[in-house]
């Protein structure tokens, strides 16, 4: 359940006074992701999605805003973000930051084809290019500093295999050099369930808010783990290239991705390994969060230890 804030119809009413987006009509809590509480919001001149935010500092909601605004404009179909009269995307609504953005329309797919992959691959790699002219720059929230610090609160609780195939890998990627990797705006997450498809196309890719500046790889890397996998972990050889080659017809891969690949699909599912035991074994007191397995990402950074699919030449 991710309504961790209730807002009631009467005080949304009041507060969309601010916008120039007619009046509210319609307003439903959405019961998915993790992070903040999300509504669709419907009004007399469209639909939209509110979001208060749960967590993230206000001083770094400008940068997702700023980015989503950005891509739409370079013709992505990211949710725009609303301005209100003042010209302003992020305003307060029952004492949490909050902004509108548009609704897109679509449903995810969570049992993808080699066609979805190809189209997802294509996908990223226009989100890379676009990002490439966006002028703000912030860290990503999940990289290698939140990575060690993760590491530590959530190793004494995990079992004694556990603990050594996590003190394994984070000597493994401390050890890994990614200086030649080329770098730029990175969505992060771009999971199953954060696409939107409308027949064959994507509608919608949302959910920018673990977006930042990193290795356009660590990227790839985090959506072909999701996207190319079977429900057990292992690749599917067939949508792996199929993600692969789509993605590098837009931005080919350049020699020193191809030679850190396997690291990379290591240091992704580690990533996701560590917020999922995060969430499991450390919940954030208040919070009826929808935990995800963290046994799941565990597994495949086994797998991908053992075995991966090669990037394109
Ligand atoms: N702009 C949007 N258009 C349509 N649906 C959206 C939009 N933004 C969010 N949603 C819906 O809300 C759900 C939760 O959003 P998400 O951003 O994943 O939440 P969280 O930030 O809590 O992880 C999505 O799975 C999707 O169904
Ligand atoms: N995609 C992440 C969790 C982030 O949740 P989201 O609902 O914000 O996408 C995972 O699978 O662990």
């Amino acid at each position: 359940m991710s309504v961790f804030t209730a807002v009631a119809p009467e005080t949304l009413a009041r507060w969309l006074g601010r916008y120039a987006i007619g009046r509210l009509v319609d307003l439903q809590g959405i019961s998915a992701g993790v992070q903040n509480s999300n509504f669709f919001v419907t009004t007399t001149l469209g639909r939209y999605v509110l979001t208060l935010f749960e967590a993230i500092p206000r001083a770094e909601l400008p940068f997702y805003l700023h980015l989503m605004a950005h891509l739409a404009r370079h013709g992505l179909p990211v949710p725009a973000p609303i301005a209100d009269r003042d010209n302003e995307y992020l305003g307060t609504l029952n004492q949490r930051p909050a902004a509108l953005v548009m609704r897109l329309s679509g449903h995810s797919e969570m049992a993808p084809s080699e066609r979805h992959c190809e189209r997802v691959g294509a996908m990223l790699a226009g989100l890379h290019l676009a990002g490439l002219s966006y002028g703000r720059k912030q860290d990503n929230p999940r990289g290698a500093a939140w990575r060690t610090v993760t590491a530590a609160r959530v190793r004494p609780f995990l079992a004694a295999d556990e603990q050594a195939l996590l003190d394994a890998e984070l000597a493994f990627q401390a050890a890994a050099n990614y200086a030649q990797l080329p770098c730029g705006v990175i969505h992060a997450d771009l999971f199953r369930d954060n696409v939107l498809w409308d027949g064959d196309y994507i509608g919608g890719v949302i959910d920018f808010y673990f977006a930042g500046q990193d290795a356009l790889l660590f990227d790839v890397a985090v959506t072909f783990n999701d996207w190319c996998a079977t429900p057990s972990g292992e690749l599917d050889p067939q949508r792996a290239e199929a993600f692969l080659c789509a993605y590098h017809a837009e931005r080919p891969f350049t020699d020193a991705e191809r030679a850190d690949w396997a690291a990379m699909l290591r240091a992704a599912a580690l990533r996701f390994w560590l917020s999922r035991a995060e969430d499991f074994h450390l919940p954030k007191a208040g919070e009826m969060v929808h935990v995800k397995s963290p046994a799941e990402y565990r597994d495949i950074l086994r797998l991908r230890i053992a075995a991966t699919h090669p990037l394109p030449l």
